[in-house]
Parts: structure tokens; sequence; C-alpha cells
């Protein structure tokens, strides 16, 4: 059932849009990420559902209730920001508790709730320390208990990780998904940054310009983009413009591109004869020997790449090379470095299935 319901949400400063009829649902225990670039609207969204930004249309239930025209206290959602927005002059103990003091609750229920919470986010020892005295880490794990104590309906989480060291970021990642899964918590998680989207959330919301560009699980975001946009955004990708022709077998296509003549496997059909499509660099598989016949018959997606640039990643190596008649830039990926010193002409394959249609091409673009 859903927990949360945004309906036809549209906020403007000025002329401008920062969200433009933003429609999505949240079921309970569900963790759903804004992700964007900055400026995209993510933090608006989240203020109008956390009740500090008045929409100027649309409709927020939380569970049975309209809370659209409420104030942030009035609705059961609680906020762990980007900067902790902890009090310096309270220990970890005062600080979780801040808001069931406000609230009025009885000592011994907040004496209870704050035993129980602490144990939760593994703070047991820490509680009379200040948070000067505690790491980033700890300082976010206090925010979520503060969060946490007040038992809302929905948590809203502001980039909450944006302030740690690249290390740290990734294991309080997924302590905080194994909170949010175990204790079953609403979640909406604003971040820009797409691999945390990837890692943590069970729905992306993938915001452009105050609009949602697209909305899915995280893989269909990543293998099954609609649209340049979200392609280039998440990921590495090819896009270059092509020629789709619907071939004999059903969900078969024939594609003509710069990178070559491919036969290509969608269960999603092309929306016009010229689109913009894509694929992803670890979709383009090396053959050393070059190409090598196909054992089911069907035409070989073989192509060849003037490989210009080489970089070791550690894991694989990555490389830009050109291809076709205006010399277009592609992206490729090595498992192992290749051995290129003779030419650096190097033979691909792209696998069937690889390429994804986007986005119809407009006259004149
Ligand atoms: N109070 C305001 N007055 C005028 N414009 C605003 C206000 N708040 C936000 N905006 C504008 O609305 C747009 C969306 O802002 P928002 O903070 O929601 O973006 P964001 O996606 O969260 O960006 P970031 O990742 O940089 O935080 C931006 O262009 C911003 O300048």
């Amino acid at each position: 059932m859903a927990k949360l319901v945004v309906d036809k949400l549209t906020k403007t400063f000025g002329d401008f849009y920062a969200a433009k009829e933003i429609s999505f649902t949240a079921n309970e225990g569900e963790f759903v990420t804004l992700l964007g670039p900055s400026g995209c609207g993510k933090t608006t969204l989240l203020k109008m559902i956390g009740g500090f930004h008045q929409p100027d249309s649309g409709r927020i239930k939380i569970g049975e209730k309209e809370v659209t025209h409420l104030t942030p206290e009035k609705r059961n959602t609680a906020m762990c920001f980007q900067s902790y927005a902890l009090f310096p002059h309270l220990n970890v103990s005062h600080n979780i508790c801040f808001g069931l003091k406000q609230r009025k609750i009885a000592l011994s229920e907040q004496k209870k709730r704050l035993e129980k919470v602490i144990q939760q986010v593994g703070l047991k020892g820490q509680e009379l320390k200040m948070p000067s005295q505690l790491s980033g880490g700890q300082q976010q794990r206090v925010a979520l208990a503060r969060a946490m104590i007040t038992q809302p309906d929905v948590i809203l989480f502001d980039e909450p990780l944006s302030n740690l060291d690249a290390k740290l970021r990734e294991s309080v990642r997924y302590e905080i998904k194994e909170l949010q899964k175990q204790y079953n918590l609403t979640s909406i998680y604003v971040t820009h940054d797409q691999s945390e989207a990837l890692a943590m959330s069970d729905k992306i919301i993938v915001l452009n310009a105050g609009s949602i560009e697209q909305m899915g699980k995280p893989e269909d975001i990543y293998f099954r983009p609609t649209s340049r946009f979200v392609a280039d955004f998440i990921g590495a990708a090819n896009i270059v413009k092509a020629k789709v022709k619907k071939a004999n077998s059903a969900n078969y296509y024939h594609v003509a591109c710069e990178l070559g003549n491919f036969y290509v496997y969608s269960d999603i059909s092309p929306r016009a004869e010229e689109v913009y499509v894509c694929w992803r660099p670890e979709n383009l598989h090396y053959i050393e020997d070059g190409p090598v016949a196909n054992i089911s018959g069907m035409p070989e997606n073989f192509c060849y790449i003037d490989i210009e640039k080489l970089a070791f990643m550690g894991s694989t190596t990555e490389g830009f090379g050109r291809c076709g008649e205006g010399l277009s830039s592609f992206r490729v990926q090595f498992q192992l470095k290749p051995n290129l010193s003779q030419s650096n002409k190097a033979c691909f394959r792209l696998t069937e299935n690889a390429i994804h249609f986007l986005e119809p091409v407009r006259q004149g673009s």
C-alpha cells in the first residue's frame, strides 16, 4: 500500500518551475531516491513533502491523510540533513531526544525509545559524547537516530552522505540501507550521486529541470534508459543517431548508425524510424583475433574502432576511439589491457540486446 502519494506537485519561484506536475508513490518500507544534477529540483520536492515549502498546486498524502498544507510539525515526517544539523552544545542522547522533548513525550517513554534506537544504530557507549567528539559517520548515525526515534511515517534524507569522504561514504551507505531494510523505514532520499542511488534504492526517480525524466528500479534505469539525458547521467554511455527498421523476427530490428549495422533485440519498440540509440561501453566485447563465425547464423554485430586513448583503471582498461564517416568518438572498455602495439584498430562485437532506443531525432537536430 502507498505510504506516500505525491500527485501533480508544482512549485514555481517567480516564473521558474522548480517542480512541474511531479507524481509518484512510495510504498511502506520502500526506499525511493530522487536523483538528478544540481538545480533539477530534488531538494525543493523533498521540502514540499516535509512541509518546508508550500506547493503552488498538487497534493501530498501520507498514509490516509492529506498533508499538503500542513506545517512540518503536523505531518509525521523526519528529515536527515547533509550537515547532520546536530546541536553542538547537546550530547548524543539529548540530540537524539530533541524532537521528543519538543513534542512533550513523557520522560519514561523518551528513555525507553532512546535505549532502543541507540542499540539500533550502534551508538551504545557514545551517549554522553558531544558531537565534536564523534566521527563524521557517527554524527550521521546520531542524525538518523534522531529521525528514527520520532517513529515517522516517512524519513526524508537530503544528501546525507555528501560530507563524508569517499571510503566512509560507502560504508555508511550500507549501514543506512541495512537499517532502512531491517526496520522497514519508508524513505525518500535525495542525491546527485548515481552510484549511491543504484546501490541503495528500490525505486529511482530521475529529475531533469523540475520534471520526471524516468522512474523505475535501478536495473531499469541503468540497463533500459529511455532518454539521452538518463543514459548520459547514469553511468557511461555511447549515444548516436540511428536509422531503425523492423526485422522479420518479433522484437528484432536492423539498426544503422555510425558504428556500423547491427541486428538488435528489444522488447521496447523504437518511437520513430530515426531515433537516438545508446549502449554501455562494457557491452562492446573486444575480439582480439577479429570477427569469428556466428553460430546462430544471425548477422554478425562486429565493428572496428580506431583506439586513440587508453586509461588503466585497475579492474578494467577504458578507452576512446573513433569510427564512422564523421569519425565520432566512442567509449570502450577492456577486461584486460589490449595488445594494440601493431595497429590501433580494435575489433568489437556488440551483443544483440545491448542497444537501447531513446527519443526520436528531431528534424534539423
Ligand atoms: N527559495 C528559492 N528562491 C528562488 N529559487 C529557488 C529557491 N529555492 C530553489 N530555487 C531554484 O530552484 C531550482 C531547484 O533547486 P533545488 O535546490 O531544488 O535543486 P537541487 O536539485 O536540490 O540542487 P542541488 O543538488 O544543487 O542541491 C534551482 O534552480 C534553484 O536555484
